[in-house]
């Protein structure tokens, strides 16, 4: 058997580089390949020392060339590293293909409705007909596939360009991938930063997401590690934040709104939108309760001179319908379907804005509202 340099080229194509959505001869790992007889010798450049990644690289390698090209090649992989030593400012991810924009959704404080806010922006968005994807990333509580009516359902694997994906699960229009799927019921996730950054990593880079017009993204509560990995390692185009209107949660929000804008990040704060604002009794549709306090999430907005993006009420109807599986903005002209409206069209116009005023996270596309040619009214 003569063995050529194509064919071992072709067969190093086939191993996918981690995390990275390229495959080992794109990602330009491999420096050499030399070939004698029946003897080939690979040399690999990794960036990282660590041993199981280095191992990982040879069995593969072998194993390739081995089950592709000959099985009696004698093979030799030599491995030099290379960590470069990243500055902060250059630790941003790059542009995952086909996905224009990608929108974090962040609250601060748990528990208010940063999932239901998401949930409802991600159909409205379908609704106005654009390609809409979620990636539900609250390792402490994945809530989008019982708010979509999808837990039973699996991602499952297709072969794209060669490499095994995760195809997300669609429902209403929106693709769905979230921590749940991978955890079993009532199974607590307690994971620890760098795992649940690797998990998440995989399902953005080795998920089959197609087009996208905008990826949201719901991250958990607080403003921890695993934040600063999934800022560092995507190109977010923006976030938005979530709060109520009482204090305790705009004082968490406001160190939402100042993680995304602190040096190492540096990510445009979209704007914030109030939660559950109001309360209005279905026997007295004039009146408007503050429960929570008036107007605090918008009076914070003004503070922190970032775009507020408008107000949902506290209805009974949004928490049934997460609860049973369908996104209330799935109605047609409710008050909450139109209230969600408001609110996303403010959110598309800041990326709009957003997208002329400042240099892209290299995601960013849509540059009108009219690019947005399904957006209504
Ligand atoms: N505007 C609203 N009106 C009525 N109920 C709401 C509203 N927004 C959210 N809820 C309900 O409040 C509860 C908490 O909402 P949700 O799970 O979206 O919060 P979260 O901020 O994502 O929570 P976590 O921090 O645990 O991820 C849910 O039962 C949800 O249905």
């Amino acid at each position: 058997m003569k063995l050529n340099k194509k064919d071992i080229e072709k067969a190093l194509e086939t191993i996918s580089v981690s995390g990275e959505g390229q495959n080992m001869m794109e990602s330009g790992v491999v420096k050499n390949i030399n070939i004698f007889g029946d003897e080939v010798e690979v040399d690999l450049t990794l960036n990282t020392p660590a041993l199981h990644i280095k191992k990982r690289a040879e069995v593969d390698v072998m194993k390739v060339i081995h089950e592709k090209v000959y099985e009696k090649a004698k093979v030799k992989v030599n491995i030099k590293v290379d960590a470069p030593q990243k500055k902060s400012t250059e630790i941003k991810g790059k542009a995952i293909p086909g996905i224009k924009n990608i929108v974090a959704v962040a609250s601060g404080k748990g528990g208010v409705g940063k999932s239901t806010v998401t949930a409802n922006l991600a159909v409205t968005l379908s609704k106005m007909g654009f390609k809409v994807g979620l990636l539900d990333a609250d390792i402490y509580g994945p809530s989008a596939t019982i708010m979509f009516d999808v837990e039973r359902e699996r991602p499952l694997s297709v072969t794209e360009d060669g490499k095994s994906k995760m195809k997300p699960v669609e429902n209403y229009g929106v693709k769905i991938l979230s921590i749940g799927f991978f955890t079993k019921p009532n199974q607590a996730v307690i994971w620890r930063g760098p795992m649940a950054a690797k998990a998440l990593n995989q399902m953005i880079f080795d998920a089959a997401w197609g087009e996208l017009d905008f990826l949201l993204i719901d991250l958990p509560p607080g403003t921890g590690d695993i934040h600063l990995s999934i800022m560092q390692s995507l190109p977010i185009t923006g976030s938005v934040i979530v709060s109520t209107p009482q204090n305790v949660a705009l004082a968490d929000a406001k160190k939402g709104v100042a993680m995304f804008q602190q040096e190492s990040i540096n990510v445009p704060v979209l704007g914030i939108i109030e939660n559950m604002a109001y309360f209005t009794p279905a026997e007295l549709p004039d009146n408007k309760y503050y429960i929570f306090g008036e107007k605090g999430a918008r009076n914070l907005a003004d503070d922190l001179e970032v775009p507020f993006l408008g107000e949902l009420p506290l209805v009974q109807s949004i928490r049934e319908a997460g609860d049973i599986g369908r996104p209330a903005a799935l109605q047609q002209n409710t008050p909450i379907a139109n209230a969600m409206e408001e609110i996303t069209k403010k959110v598309v116009q800041e990326t709009v804005s957003r997208n002329k005023s400042l240099p892209p996270t290299e995601a960013i596309k849509i540059t009108t509202m009219a690019g947005c040619s399904a957006v209504k009214k």
